[in-house]
């Protein structure tokens, strides 16, 4: 359920992204021109087990004669599971009518089939759907397969349908661990909506929303199961996603999900053997950032770069790279990476963290199923290991000290005299809506970074969602946007674009430098600082200086953030100049709707491209 296309597209993506066996859902089967012994043919030459073959719904029924029919309908399936090589069938709570309120009673029927089953050496695994008509719970589940009190009868338990209701899952530790065949993981974001609908469209793969996956899976271990995990993730997304990409966010997910597992319950029983990724060793800030320009942006980039204090410190020894540099914020230009972005475009291509062990953050982020990039270097040139996100970024890992500077060679640039800039805050990048909760996860996980809460604002082009991941000591943020609808040619192809922000100790100073040196600042309408002044108690002489440089405001329980704006440079990047005051956490996300109108009147006012 969790990919797209036929059965066989389907074999070949989980195959290659390593696991071990599939649920079978019937129509894909019906679909197959292959038989069922073909596709346990198939599924062995591929090494996947057919762990389970699923659903049949509505086998109860106050109506005898309808639940006669119903088991001769569920004895065909049988049969075809033999010829599968499945063992186990999944039946889910009815939602007719007609469905068994009597728990005595469905417990009868349950027993029935479990005869039938056990006569094929198969098994039956009921579980509790969320919308079922009389059992829409684990424990009412639970209590008609136990009163079943069949071998062959046992629970099949699925998170989504758990922990969207609210239920709480504590007391699944207890259960008998041989009554529970088969475990279904989903994660899904908080919503308030017909429960149905949620599970229909908008699973996620576990560790991607806001449930409690690993306390979850913890209580079934618990219990002692040692069945498969299985994802069951029903998306609207991933049912377009090329499966083979899909795949290996699923796996990703179920490791992070192991690790995160192991890390908050270290008493797990010893039989439970959780995966072994390596540590995420400790971050330490950016090394460097990377723009992807060509020869009309280079230019336009360099001189905004200038006017913000920067200095073009070096030349790669063997690359169309620039080193610009301002206290510890390091920014490359790079002319030879090739961007689809169209002419005159710049992008950020590439991040680099510093990280106590970069050998070992690359070897977590191949364990993470991370494409490892090819290196060309020349001979005596550092060498760095890189990795490619879900939205194309480079992820660079770097040892402190930073010997991958001896790879440029000084200028003679005149220094640029300095902003005030200390170093690089964060790094936003825009994402495609088909691809946000995969890249959240990616970034998280791969460089072992805590999630931020996620906020939405309505901008002038839609509602936009930000996510951060960032590290304890917030040395590495990464923001993540994404416009949650992109419809018709109005609006443009990117609403929120990319941006680097760089941080500085004196907002002020900095402002008052960038405006003598001609940096291109966003201009701020009038009206925000009637705003703020009307909302918030700030001394007078703060907002008047706010609103002679253009300095945007936001504050939380933390602390406070003041941050300034560049103009769109290369039609896809800009700059953001931050100042934080004590511990604020965000990325003053509530003004990113009045950045946004400032940019779209000077693409309205500048030249046509
Ligand atoms: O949405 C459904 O019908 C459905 C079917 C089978 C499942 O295991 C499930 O969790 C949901
Ligand atoms: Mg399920």
């Amino acid at each position: 359920m969790c990919l797209s296309g036929t059965l066989e597209d389907k074999l070949a993506a989980v195959a290659a992204a390593g696991f071990d066996g599939i649920e079978v859902f019937e129509n894909d089967l019906i679909a197959t021109p292959w038989s069922p012994a073909e596709v346990a043919a198939r599924c062995a030459d591929l090494g996947l087990s057919i762990d389970l073959y699923q659903p049949f719904r509505d086998l109860d029924s106050v109506d005898e004669e309808q639940f006669g029919r119903n088991l001769r309908r569920a004895e065909a399936k049988l049969d075809l599971m033999v010829a599968l090589g499945a063992d186990t069938v999944l039946v889910c709570s009815s939602v007719g009518d007609d469905a068994v309120a009597d728990v005595d009673r469905l417990a009868g029927q349950l027993h029935t089939l479990a005869e039938r089953a056990a006569a094929r050496g198969l098994r039956i695994a009921y579980e509790a759907l969320a919308w079922g008509r009389h059992v829409s719970t684990w424990d009412r589940s639970w209590e008609a397969v136990r009163r079943g009190d069949h071998s062959a009868l046992g629970l099949c338990l699925d998170s989504f349908h758990v922990l969207s209701r609210g239920s709480d899952p504590t007391g699944i530790a207890d259960l008998p661990g041989e009554k529970l065949f088969f475990l279904q993981l989903a994660d899904a974001p908080h919503l308030n909506m017909d429960v149905l609908q949620w599970s229909r469209h908008h699973r996620l793969f576990p560790g991607q929303g806001g449930f409690d996956l690993p306390g979850f899976l913890g209580q079934v271990l618990a219990a002692g199961y040692s069945g498969p995990l299985s994802l069951e993730v029903f998306n609207d997304v991933f049912r377009q996603t090329d499966p083979a990409r899909t795949a290996v966010d699923a796996m990703r997910s179920l490791l992070a999900l192991e690790e995160a597992l192991a890390g908050r319950d270290p008493r797990l029983p010893e039989r439970v053997r959780l995966s072994t990724l390596p540590p995420a060793p400790p971050v330490a800030g950016y090394a460097f950032t990377e723009l992807a320009v060509d020869g009309v942006s280079g230019p336009v980039i360099a001189t905004a770069l200038a006017t913000l204090g920067f200095t073009h410190t070096g030349q790669h020894r063997s690359k169309p790279v620039q080193l610009w540099e301002q206290g510890r914020a390091r920014v490359l230009l790079n002319a030879a990476v090739v961007r689809s972005d169209g002419a005159g475009a710049a992008a950020i291509s590439a991040l680099a963290v510093e990280t106590a062990d970069p050998v070992a953050s690359a070897a977590r982020a191949e364990a993470l199923l991370a494409p490892v990039l090819p290196r060309s270097r020349g001979a005596t040139e550092a060498d760095l290991a890189a990795v490619a996100a879900p939205d194309g970024t480079e992820v660079f890992f770097c040892r402190a000290g930073a010997d991958w500077l001896t790879d440029f060679l000084p200028t003679r640039s005149r220094p640029s005299p300095s902003a005030g800039l200390t170093h690089t805050d964060h790094v936003a990048l825009a994402q495609p809506f088909d691809h946000f909760d995969e890249a959240a996860l990616f970034y998280r996980v791969v460089l072992g970074l805590q999630p931020d809460a996620t906020t939405e604002v309505a901008a002038p082009f839609g509602l936009v969602r930000h996510r951060a991941v960032t590290d304890s000591d917030h040395t590495v943020r990464i923001g993540l946007s994404v416009a949650l609808l992109r419809r018709g040619e109005w609006a443009p192809g990117v609403p929120d674009p990319q941006h680097l922000a760089f941080a500085t100790d004196d907002i002020f100073a900095t402002a008052r430098a960038l405006h003598a040196h001609g940096a291109p600042l966003l201009e701020v309408p009038a009206n925000y600082h009637d705003d703020l002044e009307a909302r918030l108690d700030l001394a007078p002489e703060t907002l008047a200086a706010m609103r002679e440089s253009g300095v945007l405001y936001d504050r939380d329980e933390h602390g406070e953030y003041f941050h300034l704006h560049t103009h769109v440079l290369g039609s896809r990047v800009f700059f953001e100049v931050v100042q934080r005051i004590a511990d604020y956490t965000s990325y003053g996300t509530v003004n990113a709707p009045v950045r946004m109108a400032a940019h779209r009147r000077l693409r309205m006012a500048g030249p046509k491209r």
